[in-house]
C-alpha cells in the first residue's frame, strides 16, 4: 500500500498543466472497439485506471502502439473474443468503473458484450440499470449471473428506437450511444447525459462516420450506419483536476496559474468556487488564482440564508468536486452546506478532517455543514487513509495546508486518476514524498 508523506504549511507558486481527462479517456478508449480501422488518440493521461483499460483492450486483441507521451494508436481489426469468457477478464473487468463501456461497442459490432460487475470508487450504490435497459430497448437479450455478478447482452442485430432514460447516467449514455451508432434505423435518447466528455465522444463518433445530432443537449438523435472508420482525437483537460488545483491554491494561500483549461467546457465550476469567495481569474485560456493572503469569504444566498452547494447532472455541478469544495470551505470565512445528492457514501471522510480540527457537522450521509476557520486556526497534521479518489485528493489538500507532517495511505486511489501527482506538486513547491 503506497503512502505520501506531506510537510504542510508552505505556500506554493507557479503554473500547473491539467492532464487529459480521466473520465473522457475511459469513454474514448472503449470507442476504438467500434471500428477495424486505426484510431489515434492524443492527451491520454498516464493514470492507473486508463492504463488498466488499455491493458484490457490489448488482451481483447486490440493492437496498441504508443507513439509518444500521451499519444497512442489503436486498431481493433482482429479481436480475441474468447478473452471475454476467461477468468482473467473477470479480474481485469472488475478493476475499474470505465470497463463497463466496452459492452455497448462489443454488442453493436460483434453481437455480444459481457462484463463482470465493474469496480471504481466505493462511494455508494452504483447501479447499471440505465445501461442495460437501454441496450435491451435496442433489442439485446440480457442475462445476469448473480453468483459471479457477471452481466451479458447478446443480439444478432440492434434496432433503433425511442427511449427515455430513467436517469441521465454518464457512462450509461455513452454505452447506449456506442451501441446505437451501429443499430438499424433511428434511435432517440431523451434524458441523455450531456457533459463535455460525452460531447467529445459524440463528436469523435461523428468523425468516424456516425450520425448523431443534438450533441450537448439531453436529446440525442442517432441515425444508425453500417460501419465506422478511423479518426484522430484529442482529450480535453481534466475538469476535476482543474477544480482540485483551484481548491489547492486557495487553501494554501498560493498564487497558481492553471494552464490551457478549455474555459468553455468548465460550465459552472469556476462560479461555484467564486461562491466560496475564491478569486478565479480568466487569463486567455488559463485560470489564475491570486494568493488569498486575506482568506476568502463564503457568499450567502440573495435572501441572506446559508449557501448550499450541491451536485446535479451536467450542466449542474459535478459530484466529483464536492469533496474538494468541502475541504476548501474548512478555512473560509462563513458557513456552507454541502449536499451530495448522487452518492450516499462520499462524505464519510469528513471524520478525518474533523480529527484535523475542521468544524464540520455531518448531518446525514448526504449533507455536511462546514463552519470555516478563516485561517484563525490551522488544521493539524495527521495520518489518514484515502477512501476514494476525490476524498484522497481533498485529504492531500488538507495535509498541504496543515502544520506539520501528515501521512496519507492507500494512495493507489489517488493514482487512479491523477498523473504523477507528487512530482507535479513538487514542481510548484509542495513538500510531498512517495514512500512505499
Ligand atoms: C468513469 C466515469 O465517468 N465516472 C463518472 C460517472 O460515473 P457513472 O456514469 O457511473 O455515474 P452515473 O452518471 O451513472 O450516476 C452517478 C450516480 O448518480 C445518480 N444519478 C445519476 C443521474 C441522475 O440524473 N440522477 C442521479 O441520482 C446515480 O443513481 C448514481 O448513483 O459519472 C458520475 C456522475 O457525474 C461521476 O461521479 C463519475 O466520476
Ligand atoms: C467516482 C469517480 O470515478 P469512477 O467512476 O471511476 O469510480 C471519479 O472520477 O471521481
Amino acid at each position: 500500500m503506497g503512502t505520501f508523506k506531506i510537510e504542510g504549511g508552505h505556500q506554493l507558486k507557479g503554473s500547473i498543466q491539467p492532464q487529459g481527462a480521466k473520465n473522457e479517456a475511459l469513454q474514448i478508449l472503449c470507442a476504438v472497439l467500434l471500428t477495424p480501422e486505426l484510431v489515434t488518440i492524443n492527451n491520454i493521461p498516464d493514470i492507473v485506471d486508463v492504463n488498466k483499460l488499455i491493458s484490457l483492450l490489448k488482451k481483447l486483441g486490440v493492437k496498441v502502439e504508443q507513439l509518444s507521451r500521451g499519444t497512442y494508436t489503436f486498431q481493433a481489426d482482429k479481436l480475441n473474443l474468447e478473452y471475454l469468457e476467461s477468468d482473467a477478464f473477470k479480474i481485469d473487468g472488475r478493476g475499474l468503473r470505465g470497463s463497463i463501456m466496452i459492452v455497448g461497442p462489443l454488442l453493436a459490432r460483434f453481437g455480444k458484450g459481457y462484463i463482470p460487475k465493474p469496480g471504481g470508487d466505493k462511494i455508494g450504490r452504483r447501479r447499471l440499470d440505465t445501461h442495460f435497459e437501454g441496450l435491451i430497448k435496442l433489442g439485446a437479450k440480457f442475462r445476469y449471473s448473480k453468483e459471479d455478478q457477471f452481466y451479458g447482452v447478446e443480439a444478432e442485430y440492434l434496432t433503433g428506437t425511442y427511449m427515455l432514460l430513467e436517469e441521465a447516467s454518464v457512462t450509461g449514455t455513452a454505452n447506449i450511444v456506442m451501441a446505437a451508432v451501429l443499430a438499424k434505423g433511428k434511435t432517440t435518447i431523451y434524458n441523455a447525459a450531456c457533459e463535455p466528455y460525452l460531447q467529445q465522444l459524440c463528436k469523435m463518433l461523428n468523425r468516424m462516420g456516425a450520425k448523431i445530432s443534438g450533441v450537448g443537449s439531453n436529446m440525442l438523435i442517432i441515425d444508425g450506419v453500417e460501419s465506422l472508420g478511423g479518426t484522430d482525437h484529442t482529450m480535453l483537460p481534466d475538469m476535476i483536476e482543474i477544480g482540485s488545483w483551484i481548491g489547492l491554491a486557495a487553501m494554501t494561500k498560493s498564487e497558481l496559474t492553471i494552464t490551457n483549461v478549455s474555459w468553455d467546457d468548465l460550465g459552472v465550476i469556476p462560479n461555484v468556487f467564486r461562491k466560496l469567495g475564491i478569486t478565479v481569474e480568466k487569463q486567455g485560456d488559463d485560470i489564475h488564482i491570486p494568493a488569498h493572503t486575506d482568506g476568502y469569504e463564503i457568499q450567502s444566498f440573495i435572501d441572506g440564508s446559508i449557501l448550499t452547494i450541491s451536485d446535479a447532472p451536467w450542466p449542474g455541478f459535478t459530484p466529483d468536486l464536492l469533496s474538494i469544495i468541502l475541504v476548501v470551505a474548512t478555512q473560509a470565512r462563513g458557513s456552507v452546506l454541502v449536499h451530495q445528492k448522487m452518492f450516499e457514501s462520499r462524505l464519510f471522510f469528513v471524520d478525518k478532517l474533523i480529527d484535523m480540527g475542521a468544524k464540520i457537522i455531518l448531518c446525514d450521509p448526504h449533507r455536511a455543514t462546514v463552519i470555516g476557520h478563516d485561517f484563525k486556526s490551522t488544521l493539524k497534521a495527521t495520518t489518514m487513509t484515502s477512501p476514494d479518489i476525490r476524498a484522497g485528493v481533498s485529504l492531500l489538500i488538507a495535509a498541504l495546508s496543515a502544520k506539520g507532517t501528515s501521512t496519507i495511505q492507500n494512495i493507489e486511489q489517488i493514482d487512479r486518476g491523477y498523473e504523477n501527482i507528487d512530482e507535479r506538486l513538487r514542481a510548484i513547491g509542495a513538500r510531498i514524498e512517495r514512500v512505499e
